[in-house]
């Protein structure tokens, strides 16, 4: 085994040790979610476990899996942005919400990215409607080779400009 992809069932707690501490070191050369990787540097027992994760050994982190996770996120196909509110955020479990990595060597640009979709998200609903379009299949289905998550086909929008 060249590889070992953690199961969910360790997930959010043994996320927290491979990201933050330093038995694991960043692998420099792969790109970004929906999983991130790190390389074991010294090997590690899965506490209460038989599991060990030898020297050199790559640890993939799915967030992609982890923010479907019922058991951290109820009915996680469901759109709800009050899972972010202020008051729900604090219960959210560490390590189980990583669209930008953890620990130190987490995303650079995570700030620059946020406030540029912010700007991008603000000024299109300023000036255009919104609505699905029907070259968009659904369910969504997410494309299995790619790196970067993206829906199978597409994800189509219609613009209707509003009118001044
Ligand atoms: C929505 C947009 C973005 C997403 C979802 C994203 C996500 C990520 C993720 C998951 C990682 C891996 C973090 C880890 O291993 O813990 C990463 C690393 C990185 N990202 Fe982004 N990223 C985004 C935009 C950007 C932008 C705009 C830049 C640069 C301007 C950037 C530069 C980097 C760099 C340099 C790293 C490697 C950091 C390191 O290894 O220390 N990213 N990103």
């Amino acid at each position: 085994m060249s590889n070992f992809i953690f199961k969910q069932k360790y997930s959010a707690c043994f996320a927290r040790v491979v990201i933050d501490e330093h038995i694991f070191r960043n692998h420099e050369e792969i790109p970004p979610a929906p999983v991130f990787l790190r390389k074991c540097t010294k090997t590690y027992q899965v506490p209460d476990t038989d599991v060990y994760i030898k020297e050199g050994l790559s640890v993939l982190i799915p967030c992609y899996g982890l923010h479907r996770d019922p058991e951290y996120f109820p009915d996680p196909e469901t759109f709800d942005p009050d899972r972010f509110h202020e008051q729900n955020k604090s219960k959210m479990w560490d390590y189980t919400y990583m669209p930008f990595g953890d620990g130190p060597r987490n995303c650079i640009g995570m700030r620059f990215a946020m406030l540029q979709a912010k700007i991008a998200l603000s000024l299109t609903l300023k000036n255009f409607k919104f609505r699905l379009s029907k070259r968009t299949k659904l369910p969504l289905k997410m494309e299995k080779k790619g790196i970067i998550l993206a829906a199978i086909g597409g994800l189509w929008i219609d613009l209707d400009p509003i009118s001044p």
